[in-house]
């Protein structure tokens, strides 16, 4: 079984729906170590399907094969533009995520979890693929940080995660804004109508604060079912929101306040060093270091099994009971 070839070849020989998580990587900086932590992270927890990384042309060939090395279907994809204008952008490098969209693209798989390269998943989320389709899943997101401080929400100090503690302003303002969601995790299901129709609307769309984040929400405001935050703990939420969460029960970390990145964590910046952060930061590392969870050692441990297996299945398979061996989930 050559490694490179696994993923995919696990989901093909079935005839169940096909399904996959999948995330983003740009530049040449060292996000990869996030989409290397993600990979380990969803074979840890044993996850049923592969991970796509859906690469820009700016990523460089050997952080390819590292992900290639860590099972990682690696893809290219082109890069989206918005349509230059004056907007400032929270972060200046969202102007890259636009390119999430190509990953509508992706249409012989029926259902993908989206990611961030800032994930982590800590408990098995298989089950968020049975979830009804024709939806658009993901984490209501907070409005209290800093990086909102130019939106109207922080300016009046309402935040939907809480939307009784500052009431939205009906008679000023008229109704409170749609529910918004947090754009590093959703479920959604790939399709080339909505690919081509996401395209020409974003073209026609004046970027703003939250970049692709803010055009998803608006896009897909209608089919937008929000998740418990289990399913993407955005940081801020701890400090921000505590009664809202239980850490032990969440699946899945964002570490996405600033200065919340594992592998460019110095515990220095604002609210980093609470406990509750350095203990998912040391979770997150855990992983990260944990040689048994590397592609290529899990492969070789299945191999010692398989071979163990191969009378039984020669036989079996001569009796046509067998007709494939599952390859090893790539997650
Ligand atoms: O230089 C970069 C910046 C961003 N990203 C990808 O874009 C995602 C969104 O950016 P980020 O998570 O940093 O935004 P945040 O969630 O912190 O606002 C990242 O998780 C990565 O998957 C990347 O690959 N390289
Ligand atoms: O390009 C827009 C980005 O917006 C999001 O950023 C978060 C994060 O920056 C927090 O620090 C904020 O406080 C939070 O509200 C905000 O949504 C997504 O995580 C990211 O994947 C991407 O879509
Ligand atoms: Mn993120």
């Amino acid at each position: 079984m050559s490694p490179a070839a696994a993923p995919e070849s696990a989901i093909e020989s079935t005839d169940a729906p096909k399904r996959a998580y999948v995330t983003f990587l740009a530049g040449n900086g060292d996000y990869w170590k996030g989409v290397v932590g993600l990979a380990k992270g969803l074979r840890k927890v044993k996850a049923a399907y592969p991970l796509i990384v859906a690469v820009l042309p700016d990523v460089p060939e050997d952080h390819r094969q590292i992900l290639e090395y860590q099972g990682c279907i690696v893809r290219e994809i082109e890069p989206v533009y918005p349509p230059a204008n004056q907007t400032q952008f929270a972060m200046a490098y969202y102007v890259i995520n636009y390119s999430k969209l190509r990953i509508w693209e992706f249409v012989e798989y029926e259902k993908l979890i989206y990611l961030d390269g800032d994930i982590q998943v800590f408990e098995n989320i298989d089950h968020l693929f049975e979830m009804p389709s024709g939806y658009f899943y993901a984490v209501m997101d907070c409005f209290c940080e800093k990086t909102w401080s130019n939106s109207p929400q922080y300016k009046i100090g309402y935040c939907q995660q809480c939307p009784d503690k500052v009431k939205w302003p009906v008679e000023e303002m008229g109704n409170p804004p749609p529910l918004y969601f947090n754009a590093g995790f959703f479920v959604y299901e790939p399709d080339l109508f909505t690919y081509k129709d996401l395209l020409e609307t974003c073209k026609a769309t004046t970027p703003t604060l939250f970049a692709e984040q803010d055009f998803l929400n608006m896009y897909f405001n209608d089919i937008y079912k929000p998740i418990p935050p289990i399913y993407n703990l955005v940081m801020a939420m701890l400090w921000r929101h505590p009664e809202n969460i239980d850490v032990d029960k969440v699946k899945v970390v964002h570490y996405c306040a600033a200065g919340s990145k594992p592998w460019r964590y110095t515990g220095k910046e604002e609210n980093m060093e609470r406990e509750d952060i350095k203990m998912l930061v040391k979770k997150w590392w855990e992983v990260y270091e944990d040689e048994s969870l590397d592609y290529q050692n899990v492969l070789k441990s299945e191999t010692k099994q398989e071979t163990n297996l191969t009378p039984l299945i020669s036989v079996l398979s001569e009796a046509e009971v067998v007709n494939h061996i599952t390859a090893p989930s790539a997650a």
